[in-house]
């Protein structure tokens, strides 16, 4: 991307945006911290968000929270990696992961590190010493008993062919267009939920727009707070230790005092955007008994949006 916005800047010299042409660009060159692992991380928060619903989940027949959900991960890719990465975090149990050379399954959960190690000292995700079973044709692992299925490889990976097979009560789209819309409707039919992709993964665009911000703004989030506030805050607690003459200890008072950082911002913002967004669209197929699922609500939030604005605006001429 560096070399994109290189170019655009000597084809229109003394365009003073001109970083902001593209996103995605490495750190060192005007990017922003955080974008690598914004869509996996983004995907996480989704799940977290949708099954800690209870209402939602009785209807699964499942429990609320992330807390031993099982999870079956197609794609060890970026999204892939940092969606398991971050799922773990949460407390979910990832039992799958298939790759294009196969799959991994294991009811007691995978380590994602000695996977991951695994395969790039061996070339592949098989022979996995921590597998209880393993499956040559990827596809085979998509089908393994699980709570959440999270295609983050491949366009059409649960189609008419496979959507019987399918175990998963929740399907978190990390990819794009991972399931045609006939094996969705079989899916819906059957009460699933789909977590559809231009929700589910929309971190990454949402941290390149921030991105896009840093660059028109030239100047990197936290810059000019981060010392105020850091002032700020210890002004406070040595006037709360003044006051009740309790002493912090070295860790509690920098957790207190310190300011955030660019990734930390980055992140509250993507965080907040994803849960936000899930509440918005889940209440709008709440509001209408004519919404199927949560694909058509977002489709109908954001026309809806569009709508209001120009309701808003007055159509001209
Ligand atoms: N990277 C991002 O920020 C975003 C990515 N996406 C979508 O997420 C998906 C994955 O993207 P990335 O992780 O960035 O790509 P990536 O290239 O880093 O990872 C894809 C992974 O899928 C694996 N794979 C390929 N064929 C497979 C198969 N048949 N079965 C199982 N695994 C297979 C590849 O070996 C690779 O490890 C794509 O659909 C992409 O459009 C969507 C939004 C943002
Ligand atoms: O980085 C972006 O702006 C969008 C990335 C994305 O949505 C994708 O790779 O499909």
């Amino acid at each position: 991307m560096s070399w994109i916005a290189d170019t655009y800047q000597t084809m229109n010299p003394g365009q003073l945006d001109a970083l902001g042409c593209v996103t995605g660009k490495p750190l060192a060159l005007h990017g922003i911290a955080g974008r690598k692992e914004a869509t996996g991380r983004g995907v996480a928060i989704a799940v977290r968000e949708c099954v800690d619903i209870a209402e939602d989940m009785k209807k699964l027949g499942l429990t609320a929270g992330l807390s031993g959900k099982r999870v079956i991960v197609q794609g060890l890719g970026n999204v892939g990696y940092h969606t398991i990465k971050y799922l773990l975090e949460f407390g979910a149990t990832i039992v799958g992961i298939c790759e294009y050379e196969g799959a991994i399954y294991s009811s007691s959960g995978l380590n994602l590190d000695e996977v991951f190690t695994h395969r790039k000292t061996t070339g592949s995700i098989l022979g996995f010493p921590g597998a209880q079973k393993e499956f040559k044709n990827s596809a085979e692992g998509l089908e393994q008993d699980c709570d959440i299925l999270v295609p983050a490889a491949l366009e059409n990976q649960i189609t008419i062919a496979n959507v019987a097979n399918i175990k998963a009560k929740i399907i978190a789209e990390a990819a794009n267009g991972p399931t045609t819309p006939e094996a969705a409707e079989v899916l819906m039919k059957r009460g699933c939920i789909i977590i559809p992709d231009m929700y589910c993964n929309a971190g990454g665009v949402t941290v390149s727009y921030f991105e896009w911000l840093k660059n028109l703004s030239h100047v990197a989030f936290g810059r000019m707070d981060k010392r105020y506030e850091e002032n700020a805050n210890l002004n406070l607690v040595n006037m709360v230790e003044k006051t009740t003459g309790v002493t912090l200890d070295a860790v509690q008072r920098s957790m207190i005092v310190k300011g955030a950082t660019e990734l930390e911002l980055v992140n509250s913002g993507l965080e907040d955007t994803m849960i936000r967004s899930y509440h918005e669209i889940r209440d709008v197929q709440m509001a209408n008994p004519k919404i199927d699922g949560l694909r058509t609500a977002a489709f109908v939030s954001s026309i809806d949006k569009v709508a209001i604005s120009y309701m808003n605006m007055g159509i001209w001429p």
